[in-house]
């Protein structure tokens, strides 16, 4: 459904995703773990096309849209829940909905896939607020909007960017709870997240991105069975100097130093 094969990408000029491959069949979740400034969400950009990879493909169902602009990218079949929710704090949740669903209703008048009347049902606390603005919400009711939105696109792969960051303990199982269930019924699922203890939960597959390279990709039930393995990859990520400079034992292949990019705004 989800496949990315050999993606490089970067900004200025810089590389920050060296080579990177998965495989995501319809309706499984893979988790992509890893250290602030792994290259996550520059990942996500890239599928989303939010960011233009330098090499590489990304293909939903067979159909190649690495490079597109991110509406065609929509269209393919990808949805974004982006990290920090991005939603807008003076429209209302009925604007947000009505905003989100406007494009795809005129597609497919029968009202097929997700309506605003089904997001609510899955999302009824969102039904309760539907006149509050964006910047009245908690956070875990931004995250809901976000997801909402995301689905009245009609998403066949769903790209979740940390969407547990910042919530309580109940809302955040609350999302993950919801992720599983949206992958259970078909839709594929990249997700993010830095809490590896979190990805097992819900995960089919556990990649760790360390550098924008991937040193694991395997089944989540190898990771459960053997929560250390994956652990020790993400401590060992943590350390700040560039792995070239310095190779640390028991870590697949070390990669590439790290460029100095300048921000690209
Ligand atoms: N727009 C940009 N312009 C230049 N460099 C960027 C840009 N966005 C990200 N980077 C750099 O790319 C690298 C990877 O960033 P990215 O946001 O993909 O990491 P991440 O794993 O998602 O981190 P976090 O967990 O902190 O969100 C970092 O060094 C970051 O500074």
């Amino acid at each position: 459904m989800l496949r990315i094969e050999r993606l490089c990408a970067g900004y200025g000029g810089g590389t920050v995703l060296h080579e990177v491959s998965l495989d995501v069949p319809p309706g499984a979740v893979q988790a992509v773990v890893g250290r602030n400034g792994a290259g996550k969400s520059t990942l996500v950009h890239c599928v989303a096309g939010l960011v233009r990879p330098h090499t590489g493909r990304i293909e939903i169902s067979g159909v190649p849209v690495a490079g597109r602009q991110p509406h065609r990218v929509a269209r393919a079949g990808v949805g974004l829940v982006p990290q920090g929710r991005r939603v807008f704090s003076r429209l209302t949740v009925a604007e947000h909905l009505v905003l989100a669903a406007a494009p795809w209703r005129a597609a497919t008048p029968g009202g097929e896939g997700w309506t605003v009347a089904r997001v609510l049902e899955l999302l009824p606390r969102l039904g309760a607020r539907l006149r509050h603005r964006g910047d009245q919400l908690s956070g875990g009711e931004q995250q809901m909007l976000a997801i909402a939105r995301a689905l009245l696109g009609q998403p066949r792969v769903l790209l979740l960017d940390e969407p547990c960051e910042g919530l309580a303990p109940d809302l955040a199982a609350r999302i993950r709870e919801l992720v599983g269930s949206l992958a259970r019924s078909g839709t594929t699922v990249l997700l993010v997240e830095q809490q590896i203890r979190h990805a097992v939960e819900i995960a089919d597959r556990i990649a760790v991105l360390e550098y924008g390279r991937v040193v694991y990709d395997r089944p989540a039930d190898e990771a459960r069975a053997d929560p250390g393995a994956v652990a020790a990859l993400l401590s060992v990520a943590a350390v700040a100097e560039p792995p070239a400079s310095r190779p640390r034992p028991g870590v697949p292949t070390a990669p590439g130093p790290r460029t100095d990019r300048p921000r690209q705004e």
